[in-house]
């Protein structure tokens, strides 16, 4: 069967490698229960994800259907450094989003692939209005934990006290969670969070809830299967995860942003669970004395370790980070320093023993549902909430720090503890243990029949039976929309022509 007569789904990504990964695993799935996806995000990084990942407008055959990349402008220059501000990028991705994805599905739509459904990820809940606007279905990717959901959900809706600036160090007990102390609620909900906008973005998704028919999350159901069941009675929430295994498509398509240092024949040559792997993600990046205290630390513990050392963006404004003097020679071949690593293998790797992760979501499931233990170093966001759970629920980590809020020097002999404590002895078998144990939970999980695998058909199937509802009539209405909205924006742009900075 040809691409074009496939039902197609819309994927629209905001423009972060922790947002992409999970919704273009997403697209894999779908794609590979017989659907066209198309997977949207702007050029910018769509420039990125080519060169490094092959990304191409050709549809690619998954499974039983076909995922292809479609970019858009963003309407700023290429190098316009007020991307990296997202106070001022998320406005313009909404101004230009509004008008150029009814654009992109009209074209769609006039060569044959009739656009069926639009889902998005956090940061651009916009895409709901869009989806609305159009007569559309439409979906939303939770890309973080069912717990952290909650934890905003109740912020939002203010049914529980959160810490206020007259109450900073309060406690935070939501219905079916563990209590969460101050410091290990999602940060950006904190009245001194640094990142306000990033606090904004997520509510901005809050005030659009009802817009999306159904909340796909990056979670499983015997993970955090109290949340789920509680929160699934006040939202339509479907958990798919781990979203990164697809047993149809192994590793095909693929979104990073940089290409992956070889370092897997480096691993090879290491005896069994010998290695540390250290990797931060995506955003955040560390202060130089701290960076200088986790290089000792890794120098002194004598163990094995591969280090990600991701080079900041250009406008970021981060100072690039330096290794002490004399590191790798001291490190010699125990050690590797990379820019950028390929994850998932390197967290399936028998030579691996543990992981030193900043805690981001996406990170989090990788080392669960690979049987990693962690040692937990989690700066801000979710981030703070998720070490909560790797330690404290999950049991499969010891913490390293409590977060940037608590501006403490985490030195070298802590590290060098943490590393001691995750890697050998009593307790590092223990989490061991346990970290294979939702290796195997994971499993049952996304095989066919499992927890994630009958939701997603359940998806599938209701975007199905929602494309066939949708009779011409309703693919000509979104058609004559997007027209209008078209005619609208020309207008607009016509009217302000000249008058922007
Ligand atoms: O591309 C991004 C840019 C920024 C950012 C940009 C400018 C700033 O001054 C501070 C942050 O934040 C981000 C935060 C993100 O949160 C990350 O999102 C994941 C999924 O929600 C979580 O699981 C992780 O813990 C969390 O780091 C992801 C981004 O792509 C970005
Ligand atoms: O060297 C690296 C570091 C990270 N990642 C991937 O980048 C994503 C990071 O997402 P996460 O939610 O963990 O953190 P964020 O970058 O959003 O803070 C994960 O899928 C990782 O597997 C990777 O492939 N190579």
């Amino acid at each position: 069967m040809g691409s074009e007569s496939l039902v197609h789904v819309f994927l629209v990504s905001f423009p972060g490698q922790g947002h992409v990964n999970p919704l273009l695993r997403l697209g894999k799935r779908l794609a590979s229960k017989g659907l066209l996806v198309t997977f949207t995000t702007p050029e910018s990084i769509g420039k990125q994800m080519r060169k490094a990942s092959g990304c191409s407008d050709e549809p690619s055959p998954v499974g039983d259907g076909f995922i292809r990349f479609e970019f858009f402008e963003d309407g700023w220059d290429e190098d316009e450094p007020r991307r990296q501000d997202l106070d001022q990028y998320l406005p313009q991705l909404e101004k230009v989003g509004k008008v150029v994805i009814p654009q992109m599905i009209r074209r769609n739509a006039e060569r044959g692939r009739t656009v069926s459904c639009l889902i998005n990820n956090p940061f651009i809940p916009w895409v709901s209005d869009v989806a609305e606007s159009l007569g559309l279905p439409s979906a939303m990717l939770w890309v973080q934990s069912c717990a952290c959901f909650a934890a905003y959900y109740h912020y939002y809706h203010n049914l529980v006290p959160f810490p206020s600036e007259e109450a900073m160090e309060i406690d935070v007990q939501l219905p079916c969670m563990p209590l969460l102390k101050h410091d290990e609620v999602p940060s950006f909900l904190y009245p001194t969070t640094p990142y306000p906008f990033l606090r904004r973005a997520i509510m901005g998704q809050y005030g659009n809830l009802d817009k999306p028919f159904c909340v796909l999350m990056d979670t499983f159901q015997e993970l955090e299967s109290e949340i789920i069941e509680y929160m699934s009675k006040i939202c339509p929430i479907k958990t798919v995860g781990p979203l990164f295994k697809n047993p149809k498509a192994p590793n095909a398509v693929r979104g990073d942003f940089m290409k992956a240092d070889d370092c897997i024949g480096w691993l090879d040559s290491k005896p069994p669970k010998s290695v540390v792997y250290v990797s931060f993600g995506s955003v955040v990046y560390l202060k130089q004395d701290q960076w200088d205290e986790i290089a000792f630390g890794l120098l002194n513990s004598g163990v094995n370790f591969i280090w990600v050392m991701k080079p900041p963006h250009k406008d970021s404004g981060y100072t690039v980070l330096t290794l002490p003097e004399g590191f790798l020679e001291k490190a010699g071949n125990k050690g590797k320093v990379v820019q950028w690593s390929p994850q998932e293998q390197v967290l399936a790797h028998p030579s691996v023993a543990c992981f030193v992760t900043h805690c981001g979501w996406n990170s989090t499931m990788e080392a669960l549902t690979s049987g990693m233990p962690v040692v937990a170093f989690p700066q801000w966001g979710d981030q703070v909430t998720d070490a909560k759970y790797l330690v404290d629920v999950f049991k499969v980590g010891v913490r390293m720090c409590r977060g940037e809020a608590e501006d403490k020097l985490i030195t070298r002999d802590v590290v060098e503890r943490c590393l001691v404590e995750a890697t050998v002895g009593p307790k590092a078998a223990k989490m061991k243990e346990n970290a294979l144990k939702w290796k195997a939970t994971a499993e049952a999980a996304f095989i066919e029949g499992g927890s994630s695998d009958r939701n997603l058909q359940a998806f599938v199937d209701e975007v199905k039976k929602r494309s066939v509802g949708m009779d011409h009539s309703t693919a000509g209405k979104a058609t004559e929309k997007a027209n209008e909205i078209e005619v609208e924006a020309e207008a607009v742009a016509a009217a302000t022509d000249g008058k922007e900075d």
